[in-house]
């Protein structure tokens, strides 16, 4: 970091913070800033979703329900704005038409703030982002743990033949070699599925599961203790699909599924994962046309929030 203190969040006591622009938690834009140590970065795309589309107005959505968030974690007793550099760097701009290009837009740009020394919390998008997430996370660390919060698999091979969608970005990244075979698990799976082979397969590339009823019964300190040892001290991507929320948490999703986690229990666990080596994240899947009374977009911005903190604790103070 610079020898400055950071930039921070505009101060709620002396402007409202319903005025303004609508940056993440009211921090600065990243051109604002002479370096950044974490960036919000908006992810607006939805041209891999296999349901309802949308998520393409997830970011603008989730930076208008984060004007309320407060600079102190009492969770993780940290002050994420004054322990790091944290900025909201805009929008990631990717073309709509063409998955395969915005899938390469999306790697280049994600390996320009790796290079200069920012880790990202990506917000908004579809699950086909976190396909580019990873080979930069990948670039940079090796082979990276994965924490796949999510009521889906998203390990299935193809859609209407094609391979990269919201449905198969797990799939894919496994057999690019981007993960860490000995320490991935899917947190929050239920619902539906195309057959037993899907679980099968799922397996097959190393994935473990704690299904959404499993949190519920082996509650949170148990889910954390399980994931925890799975991880070790690995270098860690975290993907939030905010359907893992229960539809009644989250109704403003592209593919909802019922029987989920409640809010308090994702966040609960996320605060569990305090100190381990958090390389990047993402929280996607963020509907805005479908939820009501900002519920799903507050949820997603708390989700945010805490990751930021969480890889606030990496950055030394
Ligand atoms: N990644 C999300 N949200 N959904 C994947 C669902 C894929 C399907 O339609 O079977
Ligand atoms: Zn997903
Ligand atoms: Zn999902």
């Amino acid at each position: 970091m610079s020898e400055q203190s950071p930039i921070g969040p505009v101060d709620s006591s002396q402007v409202p913070r319903f005025a303004g622009f609508a940056t993440f938690a009211r921090l600065p834009r990243i051109d604002e800033v002479e370096r950044a140590d974490i960036a919000v970065v908006g992810v607006p795309f939805d041209t891999g979703v296999s349901y309802r589309p949308g998520a393409r107005f997830g970011p603008a959505a989730l930076r208008e329900a984060s004007r309320l968030l407060r600079p102190y974690h009492p969770g993780l007793d940290v002050s994420p704005f004054a322990r790091a550099q944290v900025v909201d760097a805009g929008d990631i701009a990717l073309n709509p038409f063409h998955i395969g290009s915005a899938i390469e837009t999306l790697q280049d740009e994600a390996q320009r703030f790796a290079a200069a020394g920012t880790r990202m919390v990506t917000v908004g998008g579809d699950h086909t982002i976190a396909l580019p997430l990873l080979r930069a996370a990948a670039a940079q660390h090796g082979p990276v743990a994965l924490l796949h919060f999510d009521a889906h698999l998203d390990t299935w091979d193809t859609y209407f033949g094609e391979p990269y969608t919201h449905g198969t970005p797990f799939r894919r990244a496994s057999e690019e070699g981007l993960l860490d075979t000995s320490a991935l698990c899917h947190v929050g799976t239920r619902g539906p599925l195309y057959g037993k082979r899907d679980l099968d397969e799922d397996r097959r590339l190393g994935f473990g599961i704690v299904t959404s009823g499993d949190v519920l019964r082996r509650g949170v300190a148990d889910t954390v203790a399980a994931l925890s040892e799975r991880i070790g001290d690995r270098p860690l991507y975290i993907s939030v699909d905010i359907d893992v929320l229960d539809p009644a948490h989250a109704p403003g999703t592209g593919t909802p599924e019922a029987g989920g986690m409640t809010s308090r229990e994702l966040l609960e666990i996320l605060r569990g994962l305090a100190g381990h080596r958090i390389v990047g994240a993402d929280v996607v899947e963020l509907a805005p046309a479908y939820d009501h009374a900002e519920i799903t977009a507050i949820a997603a911005s708390h989700v945010a929030y805490d990751l930021v903190s969480l890889l606030s604790l990496g950055v030394s103070a």
